[in-house]
């Protein structure tokens, strides 16, 4: 079994008598992009600060590249890189300046430094204004230094606290394939934490459903929307022409239907299973045209929204 790079063991973090997180459990794996998803106020960055070390939990026991956080913290700095939301510069300073002394805090050596440093610049798509002052960086400018910053000490693990906050949609796009890009190429583990359903979804391999401190549900989408949407995993929509009764009868008596739905557009049929084909064969055998058939996807925000929103039954977050 691979080894998590990230353990937390039911770690706790209260505040006065309010828990921040509330026995929080989790293992990320190495080379993963993990996404911490949930609200404001849901104990993301109270959990982030536990695993720098810069936080003591309340109970519970934190380990980061096998060592512990709470007790060796300034081992786990030197392993991780951490870019928080409102990461500050030296504005007077250009860039690659700020990588500069980043590097001196952490006794890099200057040659080796500055070659790291345009380097990075040229990773995170900054080689041009390098030399320009981190003042006049814009919100998405100043992100993708961030990274390089974090970068400069070579750590395995980078965490990321709401990295895409105040970008504009075209900064995300080039933000995030950065974060993949760097996980592939350089076997980073990152652990991101958002609440932009969207994004999380296009670059995580797993996510964390995290409110009111509790760590909801975990898993890649596909298999969240399975436990969350159990009785209805598959749903297919099937245009045929023309539909009668008997046809729908027949769909309804395949095994795993669950039930079908017919609207002005086409038929809905919810079923435990994939049965796309055997719905494509029984109405073709009908005597029916069949114009197209698809699967619906679940998505992050269908997901997001049964847990957070009410949903379905008031939300599963209401009832945990
Ligand atoms: N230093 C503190 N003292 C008291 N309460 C705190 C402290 N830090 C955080 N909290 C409380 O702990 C809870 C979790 O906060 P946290 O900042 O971890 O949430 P978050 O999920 O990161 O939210 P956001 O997305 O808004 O940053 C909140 O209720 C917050 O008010």
């Amino acid at each position: 079994m691979v080894e998590p790079i990230i353990q937390l063991d039911h770690i706790s973090k209260k505040y006065d008598q309010q828990y921040a997180v509330n026995e929080l459990t989790l293992s990320i794996e190495k080379g993963e992009i993990f996404g911490l998803l949930g609200p404001n106020g849901a104990g993301k960055s109270t959990s982030i600060l536990m695993m720098l070390g810069l936080s003591e939990p309340t109970s519970g026991r934190v380990q980061v590249c096998g060592m512990d956080s709470t007790t060796n913290p300034l081992a786990v700095k030197k392993r991780v890189g951490y870019l928080p939301d409102d990461l500050g510069f030296y504005e007077q300073m250009t860039g690659y300046e700020n990588l500069l002394f980043t590097a001196s805090l952490n006794a890099i050596p200057r040659p080796i430094a500055e070659e790291r440093a345009r380097d990075l610049l040229t990773k995170v798509g900054l080689k041009e204004s390098g030399d320009k002052k981190a003042g006049k960086y814009s919100r998405g400018m100043r992100q993708r230094l961030g990274l390089a910053d974090v970068l400069m000490k070579n750590p395995e693990v980078i965490i990321l606290d709401e990295p895409t906050l105040g970008i504009d949609p075209e900064g995300v796009r080039e933000l995030l394939a950065l974060i993949k890009r760097l996980n592939q190429e350089e076997g980073i583990t990152v652990l991101l934490s958002s609440h932009q359903l969207h994004q999380v979804q296009q670059i995580c391999d797993r996510v964390g459903i995290f409110v009111q401190g509790k760590l909801l549900a975990e898993g890649n989408v596909e298999g969240l929307a399975k436990q969350l949407f159990f009785e209805d995993s598959f749903v297919i929509y099937a245009k045929a022409n023309p539909v009668d009764n008997k046809l729908n009868e027949q769909l309804q008596d395949l095994a795993g239907v669950n039930r079908v739905v017919e609207t002005d557009e086409h038929l809905e049929i919810y079923a435990e299973t994939d049965i796309s084909s055997a719905v494509a064969r029984t109405v073709v055998e009908a005597g029916s045209d069949l114009f197209y058939i698809r699967k619906k996807n679940y998505g992050l925000d269908e997901i997001y929204h049964r847990y957070f929103e009410g949903g379905d039954e008031g939300g599963k977050a209401s009832s945990a």
